[in-house]
């Protein structure tokens, strides 16, 4: 129990001190921006309680007057900040203002403690919330009241360490934020000052924002407003509110749609990749108002996590407002206005991957493994997906769809060739495509993760199968290649002795490999692996073996190039008397297969014994 009467005092968490000492020592030249985040803060405490009227309409007397009052005394010189919305508890403010609550925070810590001191200026991008006072005030009290409870609180700190909490002496619910401004900072209490910059910052609050009794914000949602009197920069401010972000919009969708389900959506594309992108809980992070009330910040059901990457708000007045949030997820219409939203979203993605290819390739660099994940998950929509995916491959630098893959595919492909890997750079250089590249025949260089997963829900593209080059054989005979580049090797195996080296390899390496066989897709290198047809791919192998999902691989098929210098003499060695007793052939067979294994990325299956045949083949070469 908390002792009501008496004063305590307490630290700051040692990351929101280290925060201040910058806050404080900054001669930062956009310190407009602490009424922003006072001002945001405040309309968020206003929806907070606004939601909470909704199951509990006693809670407040005044649910349609919220406000953010304004109030400067020039002659005090303090600036306060005041809400009618859901207040703070002794617990509230222990928890929230004393640790670091907010992601941009931690964001801004972490850029400064890798970047520059000079990166301070980036406080205005970030945004520190609450703390953010402390850049134009020598102190600040809070004092604040809990909806429904009796008991207020007043809160106090000088920004230098610690901060105090005592019983407060408020009679309704709600918060007035008190700064005691820095003698440099008097600027802030002027009444214009104020004005121009709600104005600039907070015009898109929904509440309204007053000073001494006068509005200053258009106090309309902004997204109730029609989409032709947005500006940017009006998009930017709210964009930055509603999803704690601090880059700009790359896309914007305002949109009103009436019918079954009315709703307007305002809908944005961050232009970089939000910190929780890949958290395993897979949030969605737009905002659900039912009738300009707000909802949740995070309504499952409302938007697919494969595009998590939005932020924005949805607002629906055919959605009830009676029922929990957990009831209105099983909402039939919010299942509606999520297919809604998804076609509208992936119809917009496909505009600009028509019209501004390379936006669009910063777009798929951010999202485009997210955005994969649909293919997966929304089979109802997957031929729209497909459409607006892009894929490196060797063609060029450049991403391509698969419609213009197929396009360029040459006469008698009837496949779609890729590759699988972890990193796209090395998948580049895989021995695996010599045979394609050396015939002008494109491969799609697959490095996300989720490839593999999608490749085994979607087994072709307009009529042509999706075929794995590291997997089965490859019929590259039948595709009529670039001129010169025919494969023209002696297929006289036996001449060769090739059939020789095969079955001493086979003999040699056991149950190691599942098939030892000539290559067709080798120009350059002299082995690599291959999955035989109904096997696992290499890559989804290495996958679930990485993640505990499988224990052992199945062997593999080792293919040698027959036109190799290398091979060409371990042939004719093979073919020669006392093969059978030959130490490096056999020793060769080993190699060879360590080195197909290696040229993939992974270590040989027995690191010594790799060390002593290399040893002893090098040696006899002296
Ligand atoms: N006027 C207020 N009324 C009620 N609670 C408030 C008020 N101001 C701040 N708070 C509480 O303090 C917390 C910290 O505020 P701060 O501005 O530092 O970050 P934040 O607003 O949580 O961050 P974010 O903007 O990322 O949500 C808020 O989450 C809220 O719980």
């Amino acid at each position: 129990m908390t002792d009501t009467n008496a004063k305590e005092t307490f630290s700051f968490q040692t990351e929101v001190g280290q925060l201040l000492d910058i806050v404080a020592g900054s001669l930062y030249s956009n310190r407009e921006i602490f009424l922003r985040e006072l001002i945001s803060n405040a309309s968020d405490a206003c929806d907070k309680l606004r939601y909470e009227t909704l199951t509990n309409p006693s809670l407040a007397k005044n649910a349609d007057q919220f406000a953010v009052l304004l109030a400067a005394d020039e002659k005090a010189k303090t600036l306060s900040v005041s809400d009618n919305g859901i207040g703070m508890n002794h617990d509230d403010l222990l928890e929230t203002l004393g640790t670091i609550a907010r992601s941009g925070t931690g964001a801004f810590l972490e850029a400064l403690k890798e970047g520059e001191k000079g990166e301070v200026g980036l406080i205005g991008q970030f945004g520190v919330g609450f703390y953010s006072a402390f850049m134009v005030a020598d102190s600040v009290d809070v004092l604040t009241r809990k909806a429904g409870e009796e008991q207020s609180w007043l809160w106090a700190s000088d920004g230098k360490g610690q901060f105090a909490i005592e019983p407060g002496n408020r009679t309704e619910c709600g918060t007035t934020v008190i700064l005691h401004m820095k003698k440099d900072a008097k600027e802030f209490l002027e009444e214009a000052r104020i004005r121009h910059i709600v104005k600039t910052y907070s015009d898109h609050i929904s509440f309204p924002v007053l000073l001494d009794a006068e509005p200053l914000n258009s106090a309309s949602a902004i997204w109730t407003r029609n989409p032709k009197e947005v500006t940017d920069d009006q998009h930017t401010e709210f964009y930055h509110h509603t999803s704690h972000a601090f880059d700009k919009p790359w896309l914007t969708l305002h949109n009103r749609v009436e019918g079954m389900v009315s709703h307007t959506s305002l809908l944005y594309v961050p232009s970089s990749a939000p910190f929780d992108l890949y958290d395993a809980e897979r949030k969605s992070h737009v905002k659900l108002y039912v009738n300009r009330v707000f909802i949740s910040e995070n309504t499952k059901g409302l938007i697919p996590t494969y595009l998590r990457f939005l932020r924005g708000v949805v607002d629906s007045e055919d959605l009830s407002l009676n029922v929990s949030r957990e009831m209105l997820q099983s909402d039939p219409a919010l299942a509606k206005i999520k297919t809604a939203l998804t076609k509208k979203v992936i119809g917009a993605l496909k505009k600009k991957a028509q019209k501004a290819a390379d936006e669009y390739s910063t777009f798929w660099g951010n999202f485009g493994a997210v955005f994969k994940e649909g293919l997966i998950e929304d089979p109802s929509l997957r031929d729209r997906i497909l459409e607006v995916c892009r894929f490196s491959s060797t063609h060029n630098g450049e991403l391509t769809s698969l419609s213009d893959y197929v396009e360029r595919s040459k006469e008698g492909q009837d496949e779609i060739y890729y590759i699988t890997g972890e990193d796209a750079k090395k998948i580049a250089q895989s021995p695996h495509l010599e045979g394609f590249k050396a015939k002008g025949v494109e491969v799609l260089l697959l490095s996300d993760h989720v490839d593999e997963f999608w490749l085994q829900h979607i087994t072709e593209f307009e009529g042509k199968k999706f075929k794995s080059v590291t997997r089965g054989a490859t019929n590259l005979d039948k595709i009529s290649g670039d001129e010169n580049a025919d494969d023209d090797s002696d297929d006289d195996a036996s001449s060769m002795g090739l059939n020789e080296l095969i079955a001493a390899i086979k003999m040699e390496l056991g149950e190691a490999v599942k098939d030892v066989r000539p290559s067709k897709r080798l120009t350059d290198s002299p082995v690599c692996l291959i999955a035989d047809d109904g096997d696992m791919d290499v890559n989804l192998e290495r996958l679930l073996k990485q993640h505990g999902q499988l224990q052992d691989g199945m062997p593999r098929i080792l293919e040698l190039n027959p036109d190799h210098r290398m091979v060409k003499k371990l042939a004719e060695r093979a073919k020669s008397e006392g093969a059978a007793s030959d130490d490096l052939l056999k020793d060769a067979a080993h190699l060879l297969l360590d080195q197909a294994r290696i040229s993939e990325g992974e270590i040989p299956a027995d690191p010594a014994s790799f060390v002593r045949r290399l040893s002893a083949v090098m040696d006899s070469a002296f």
